[in-house]
């Protein structure tokens, strides 16, 4: 490993000013870099998870859409792809907690740290905090980025922070830039699991009880393995379980468990008989279909169906039980990929605000998949936790009680709106639903857990009701939330 030049390294005390490298490192450098240096090669899988976190800073790229792209395109051998996506996705998850920790190392806040640089720091201080990636390694590769990008200067600095970083653990950095527990237990919490504080006070909210936070949180942290959707009529959960080595779901009669392998290496899925979707997503389009309405006159309605998950479900079972789908999406991008995925299937897609599709009312099931803070996906999207703010809420909570009043209208009576979010925050779920029924006595709510139970499950499985709300750590799925409301 290159030591960086004089001073560097923090443990020899030299080049440090109030615990941190000198007020030069880390500035953007124009200085020429020799041919020797820039050419020494650098780690395959590392290289790819910089790029993903630099493209996720600079162009507000998301991360699992990105990373399949680029681990496609590289050389990169089945190991260093997992490890290309675990540093990755980890690091994006974590930023909040690495951010502090670098903060602290290099005497300065992270604003001002050339961005570039910070990327490779947080690379660096992922691996050693939260891998058993020994700190060597972990140090020496990210001074090679550096290096190969910036030259010798930079990854001097590179080199002094990550190796100040190295001289904790993750929990003895906890310990000393965490509130405590005893002043502070839920920004503890958010600090320890690297979750903004609003997003573990809103947890808090929904969840009641501290014991319950940290497991929430910590579920959020894991990498959630694939689920399945056995396209009813085409295949069943039980022939996917089998041709894909995984488990059939607990609860969604079309679910499969895949803890390994890549999906799109499967041929049915490849061929459309089956797709990646969350067992709770699943379960929402199920309540949807299952729902009580008297006699089905046939007419179904998506509200929000883009990028067309539900969709396709419904579709799938609108077709065997001889009904027809309508799917709604404002935006024309998304329209497409539902039209992608309903191929085939009794479905029309229209491209329209849902608050004024121009759609004829007396639907016997309209669901409302409404837009969400998404609060409740994101172990499957490392780095939204970072992006979404408390400021975001307002403006979608009017949204979802528009798009749900115009469902009302839509639906005839008797028949029923499913109200779904992928979010458990209590001003997009219950508040919502409370809103709606206050305004509207001509509604009445629903238990909706006998719908998502199955056969093999106790309703209470789901909480209290009439609403579902799922959990990560409670049901292995996303914390999907749903309501069952019927026009009487
Ligand atoms: C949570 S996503 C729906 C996910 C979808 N049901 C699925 O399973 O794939 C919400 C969708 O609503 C769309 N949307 C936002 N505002 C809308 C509006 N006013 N009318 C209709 N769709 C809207 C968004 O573009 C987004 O595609």
């Amino acid at each position: 490993m290159t030591r960086g030049g004089r001073g560097s390294d923090p443990r020899r005390g030299g080049g440090f000013q109030r615990g941190g490298p000198q007020r030069g490192g880390g500035q953007r450098s124009d200085a020429p870099r020799d041919k020797k240096t820039r050419d020494k090669p650098v780690d395959g899988a590392r290289s790819v998870a910089l790029k993903v976190l630099r493209a996720v800073r600079k162009d507000d790229a998301y991360a699992n859409l990105l990373l399949p792209r680029l681990l496609r395109e590289s050389k990169l051998d089945p190991r260093d792809r997992g490890l290309a996506t675990e540093l990755a996705y980890g690091t994006a998850r974590s930023l909040g907690l690495l951010d502090a920790v670098i903060a602290s190392a290099a005497g300065r806040p992270v604003a001002d740290i050339d961005g570039d640089l910070l990327d490779v720091l947080r690379l660096g201080a992922y691996q050693l905090l939260r891998t058993r990636i020994g700190s060597h390694a972990a140090v020496s590769t990210s001074v090679d980025l550096v290096r190969a990008e910036h030259g010798t200067g930079q990854a001097g600095f590179v080199n002094a922070v990550l190796r100040k970083v190295s001289q904790r653990d993750e929990q003895l950095w906890i310990d000393a830039l965490a509130p405590s527990m005893a002043d502070d237990m839920i920004g503890h919490l958010a600090f320890a699991y690297a979750h903004p504080r609003w997003i573990a006070d809103v947890f808090a909210d929904s969840l009641g009880s501290i014991g319950e936070l940290q497991a929430a949180l910590a579920a959020d942290d894991d990498r959630p393995i694939v689920h399945l959707v056995a396209r009813p009529g085409q295949i069943t959960a039980e022939e996917l379980a089998l041709i894909s080595g995984g488990d059939e779901g607990r609860y969604s009669p079309y679910c499969v468990y895949l803890p390994e392998g890549d999906p799109g290496s499967l041929d049915a899925v490849r061929d459309g008989f089956a797709g990646v979707q969350d067992e709770g997503s699943q379960l929402v389009a199920v309540a949807a279909a299952r729902a009580g309405v008297g006699e089905d006159g046939g007419r179904w309605l998506d509200l929000c169906a883009g990028p067309g998950g539900k969709a396709a479900l419904l579709g799938s079972l609108a077709d065997l039980d001889g009904a027809h789908l309508d799917a709604v999406e404002v935006s024309d991008h998304r329209a497409k990929l539902i039209e992608n995925v309903v191929d085939g299937l009794p479905v029309t897609v229209h491209v329209a605000d849902g608050r004024e599709s121009g759609l004829e009312p007396g639907y016997d099931r309209v669901l409302v998949d409404a837009p969400c803070s998404g609060l409740g996906s994101l172990r499957r999207r490392p780095e939204a936790r970072w992006r979404r703010t408390p400021e975001d809420v307002p403006a979608l909570v009017e949204l979802q009680k528009e798009l749900v009043t115009e469902a009302l209208r839509l639906v005839r009576p008797g028949g029923v709106v499913v109200y779904s979010t992928c979010s458990p925050h209590p001003a997009e779920t219950t508040a919502v639903i409370d809103a709606v029924l206050a305004a509207d006595d001509s509604v009445e709510q629903v238990d909706a857990r006998p719908l998502v139970a199955g056969a093999d499950n106790d309703a209470s499985v789901f909480g209290v009701g009439p609403h579902v709300q799922l959990w990560p750590h409670r049901h292995d799925t996303d914390a999907m939330f749903l309501a069952v409301l019927r026009k009487k």
